[in-house]
């Protein structure tokens, strides 16, 4: 029986060999919260009224408002979805053949599917079936009562938020329904993210840009760019030895707690096991001016720096094999 004061019970938890400190959650009128924002420090921010117009947005709601356009819909044979980059997955050279060894089977299919269709199966689903989870950017596809909902979220919290830590502008909300226990593997986004959980607990597990040796990001033209090679589930440590070492934090978010996940932040997010399908809206800010540069750098100027000379390697060496032994000819014996 789920703990009534808090909605959840940790045995809805995933279990992994990880040590995590808790995020805090702060009030949103606590002065602590922006304090930690302008540090690029995570933080739950309860009692915001952001969504508040959307709490009413459960799967029957929606089916009788969202209009029947097509949503975009990931499926998975097991409970991970991991992003991937379509546009890397045909990875053209300069004369256009296919780079070699760049062999990616997608993990997850992307269909459109229609709201009703979605909720059919999110009712039918049990355990051992295909799972799905609907990624939709909130457009003027959806029905005028969710507009109407939408243009009521409270715009002057998160506008606030963005003017006071200098974002750039907001590029996307994304709408996400989620099957009980679907997982969003470990990756990072260059984007600050407002999190709004809306409906059901996702469990948060956050690692600062500085664990990037921890971590184990495919490399940058890899389709997974930006996801961590390591499975959490079986981590192998032969390969990934200093997973060992990650640091993180963690929470578990309800309907109406906004995660502020910092740019350049890993996070692992997993909706609860047994807790039913969960819905978030996230808020996506471009990074914002980087103005002056100030040294020494932080850790995500330090990850940005290494995705250009990634970039760079492979414009001008075109095979991806020969990246390392151009690296390890720079470094090894001559910088160690
Ligand atoms: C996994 C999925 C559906 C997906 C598949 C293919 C392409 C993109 C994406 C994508 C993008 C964002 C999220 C939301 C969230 C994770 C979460 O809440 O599960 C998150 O990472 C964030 O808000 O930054 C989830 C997805
Ligand atoms: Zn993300």
């Amino acid at each position: 029986m789920a703990n009534e004061k808090k909605g959840w019970d940790p045995n809805q938890l995933r279990k992994y060999d990880l040590n995590l400190e808790q995020i805090p959650r702060l009030d949103y009128g606590d002065p602590r919260v922006d304090e930690l924002i302008a540090e690029n420090k995570p933080v739950v921010i309860t009692g915001s009224k952001l969504v508040k117009s959307a709490e009413k947005w459960d799967i029957d709601y929606l089916e009788q408002h969202m209009g029947n356009g097509d949503f975009t819909v990931f499926l998975s044979r097991n409970h991970k979805f991991k992003y991937y980059d379509e546009k890397k997955m045909a990875q053209k050279s300069q004369n256009g053949e296919n780079v070699k060894g760049v062999e990616f089977s997608p993990p997850t299919k992307k269909i459109d599917m229609k709201l009703p269709e979605f909720i059919k199966r999110l009712r039918e689903w049990k355990r051992g079936d295909e799972r799905l989870y609907l990624q939709q950017g909130l457009n003027n596809t959806v029905g005028p009562a969710i507009v109407h909902d939408f243009v009521h979220f409270d715009w002057d919290f998160c506008n606030s938020k963005q003017a006071k830590h200098h974002w750039g502008p907001l590029t996307s909300n994304l709408l996400l329904i989620a099957m009980e226990g679907n997982v969003t593997p470990c990756h990072y986004d260059e984007q600050q993210n407002l999190f709004a959980q809306i409906r059901g607990y996702k469990r948060c597990i956050l690692f600062p840009p500085d664990q990037f040796d921890c971590l184990y990001p495919h490399p940058v033209h890899h389709p997974h760019d930006r996801q961590s090679m390591v499975d959490f589930d079986r981590p192998d440590y032969n390969r990934f030895p200093k997973f060992k070492e990650a640091r993180g934090c963690e929470t578990v978010i309800g309907p109406g707690d906004i995660l502020y996940i910092p740019i350049y932040w890993w996070h692992h997010i997993e909706s609860l096991m047994r807790g039913g399908y969960t819905v978030t809206v996230n808020f996506w800010y471009k990074g914002g001016p980087n103005t002056s540069i100030t040294y020494p750098l932080k850790a995500h100027q330090k990850v940005a720096v290494m995705r250009n000379i990634e970039k760079m390697l492979l414009e001008v060496l075109q095979d991806p094999k020969e990246i390392p032994p151009l690296l390890r000819a720079m470094v090894l014996g001559r910088y160690t």
